[in-house]
């Protein structure tokens, strides 16, 4: 598919090491993509660095040396302008065009009820208090949520919590969406109900998982191990790469 999404996710040789006792411990090896796909899936083992590499993204991390950049054309979500941004120079452009949603919805469900959650994410789209509530109301709608506009965040099920943490995010018409491991938490029906929604979304995706059913999904599959990459290419085959390191 050609750039469907109109966005570019590039890293240029980022790395990222952290402090320890005994000196610097490297956690990314010097990393170069360029990712134009719309739907890239990260697979690998637990601890082989795939939330690092999410998390650069959208500027949660910064890279210790190297760089990460997002390029967006005219026409990318919410993009009526190019923009060529780095996670370092221009983190806080970075941060509200790429959206992120976490493993748990729990860590970003901030507001007592399910309205106000979502209104509270369109604060700076819209300033008018009567202005955003509608909007937030059509939010709902659009992610069939509108029934629970009034509902406590802390009543609802896992599945409609990830909905709606993934709702808020993309109420702010973000260019790209990452997330790290959004279905870990939920039963195999809402694991695939959000992973529907993820694969048609209009934004570029970068979705951290170890659902191999969602990551083959994708069009294009990075397979993580040891903190570097270490297959890049169509899902099937790095599916079958990562299943064959582990039986290893
Ligand atoms: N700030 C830090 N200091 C030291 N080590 C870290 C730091 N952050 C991450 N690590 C280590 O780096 C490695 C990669 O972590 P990361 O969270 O990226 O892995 P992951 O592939 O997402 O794992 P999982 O599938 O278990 O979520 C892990 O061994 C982790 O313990």
């Amino acid at each position: 598919m050609m750039n469907a999404a109109r966005s570019t996710i590039r890293f240029d040789g980022a790395s990222v090491s952290a402090p320890a006792a005994a000196g610097d411990v490297r956690i990314l090896a010097p990393t170069t993509l360029t990712l134009s796909e719309r739907r890239i899936s990260v697979i690998g083992g637990n601890g082989s660095g795939k939330s690092t590499l999410a998390r650069l993204v959208n500027g949660l991390l910064e890279p210790s040396s190297g760089s990460v950049g997002i390029e967006l054309a005219a026409g990318a979500p919410g993009s009526s302008e190019p923009e060529v941004l780095d996670t370092r120079r221009d983190g806080a452009a970075v941060r509200r065009r790429v959206g992120f949603v976490f493993t748990d919805p729990a860590a970003q469900l901030i507001m007592p009820t399910v309205l106000e959650d979502v209104a509270l994410s369109l604060r700076r789209r819209h300033r008018d208090a009567v202005t955003r509530t509608a909007a937030a109301r059509a939010t709902l709608e659009r992610f069939g949520l509108a029934a629970l506009a009034e509902r406590s965040v802390h009543a609802l099920s896992g599945g409609q919590k990830q909905m709606l943490a993934i709702a808020s995010v993309l109420a702010t018409e973000p260019a790209v969406l990452v997330a790290d491991e959004p279905t870990t938490l939920l039963d195999l029906r809402n694991a695939r109900m959000i992973g529907e929604l993820l694969m048609s979304l209009p934004q570029q995706l970068l979705v951290v998982t170890h659902d191999l059913e969602l990551a083959a999904r994708a069009d294009r599959t990075l397979v993580i191990a040891d903190g570097g990459v270490v297959f890049d290419g169509p899902p099937a085959e790095a599916i079958a790469r990562y299943r064959d390191a582990a039986a290893r």
